[in-house]
């Protein structure tokens, strides 16, 4: 799918935006999907298209098998904004009230549902409050609530966490969680890495237009060779030993390492022992057997072994590299 705005320029010419450069992705039902990128990455404006808001300037898009903008692909989606505007006189009940309406629920259909939703984003008690009173965490809730009403199979969050405390973001996480554990289909987009890391089960990571890696956490984690690396510290050649025997056990040391041609090892001394940092040139170079082989050959050959670590990218660290990378290019 691809789509180009046209805007006109400060100097009155008209200029072509590729928000989107021919995106590809498939989001499995049932799955909290996450989309990250940095600002003007085309997040948005996926979102629209998945929404049929936007029209697509080439490529489709369907929902359920049912095409975008569709009114039966509509009434299967729930969308929370960005920055959602319930208005002040609305208490939740009424607001959620003014929703149902406008989906053409009827009033029964409206009081089971809102009785449910209220229950379920924890605003059970409070329902008759003016939303005014109401802190940032409960009106995100309420927005939740307002995207659920027509009962959705897919719900779309557009930064549902955005400017909330660290309680308004776990209550509102929980929610999403709740949904989750319900079998909705979550499609989350978001900035806060630790946030989509915590709920979401795939990701794509998008910049400039393109989807540049797409698929669980763990697999685009493990796939960053840049943060991705094992120390190992052994206990120092005994420094008694006279300087011939000392470099023999250096060199013993580094034998243990010879063999590892998938990986290159960076090796330093510290206070009381030799430290090696080996790197994987290729992702999955090292597992566990390899691992194991490496510490029977080194113990084997003398060394102790005092400090052994593997160092696991975060999606952060995968975001950066990525991110960093189209950038240089
Ligand atoms: N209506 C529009 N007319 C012209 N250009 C637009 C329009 N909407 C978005 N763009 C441009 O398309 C590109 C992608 O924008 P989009 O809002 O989809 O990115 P985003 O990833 O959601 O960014 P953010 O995180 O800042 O919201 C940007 O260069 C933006 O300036």
């Amino acid at each position: 799918m691809r789509k180009t705005y046209g805007k006109w320029s400060l100097t009155n010419r008209r200029q072509q935006v590729e928000a989107l450069c021919g995106v590809t992705l498939d989001a499995y039902a049932g799955e909290v999907f996450g989309l990250l990128g940095p600002n003007g990455a085309g997040k948005t404006t996926l979102i629209k298209t998945l929404l049929g808001v936007v029209k697509p300037t080439s490529g489709s898009a369907s929902l359920f098998g049912s095409p975008v903008g569709s009114s039966a692909s509509r009434k299967r989606v729930g969308y929370l904004p960005e920055s959602l505007r319930v208005d002040r006189h609305h208490t939740a009940r009424s607001a959620l009230n003014f929703y149902g309406r406008l989906s053409q629920m009827d009033t029964a259909s409206i009081h089971r549902r809102s009785d449910e939703l209220l229950e379920l984003v924890g605003l059970r008690g409070r329902d008759r409050e003016s939303v005014r009173r109401f802190s940032k965490g409960m009106y995100q809730r309420l927005g939740l609530a307002q995207a659920l009403m027509h009962d959705p199979d897919l719900l779309v969050l557009d930064e549902p966490t955005d400017g909330l405390d660290p309680v308004g973001r776990n209550e509102v996480r929980k929610v999403i969680e709740r949904l989750r554990d319900l079998g909705k289909t979550i499609f989350l987009n978001s900035h806060i890495l630790q946030e989509v890391e915590l709920v979401c089960t795939r990701v794509a990571i998008m910049a400039r237009g393109n989807i540049l890696a797409i698929g669980p956490i763990e697999t685009l984690r493990a796939s960053n060779l840049v943060g991705s690396y094992i120390t190992i510290s052994v206990a120092s050649p005994d420094r008694d030993l006279d300087a011939s025997a000392r470099d023999q056990a250096l060199s013993r040391l580094r034998e243990c390492f010879s063999g590892l041609d998938s990986a290159s090892v960076e090796f330093s001394r510290l206070p009381n022992a030799e430290q090696m940092k080996i790197m994987p040139k290729t992702a999955g170079a090292i597992d566990q057997h390899r691992l194991d082989d490496l510490v029977d050959q080194l113990r084997g050959n003398g060394f102790s072994i005092v400090h052994l670590e593997f160092n696991q990218p975060s999606l952060e660290d995968t975001f950066m590299s990525l991110v960093g990378e189209t950038d240089r290019s």
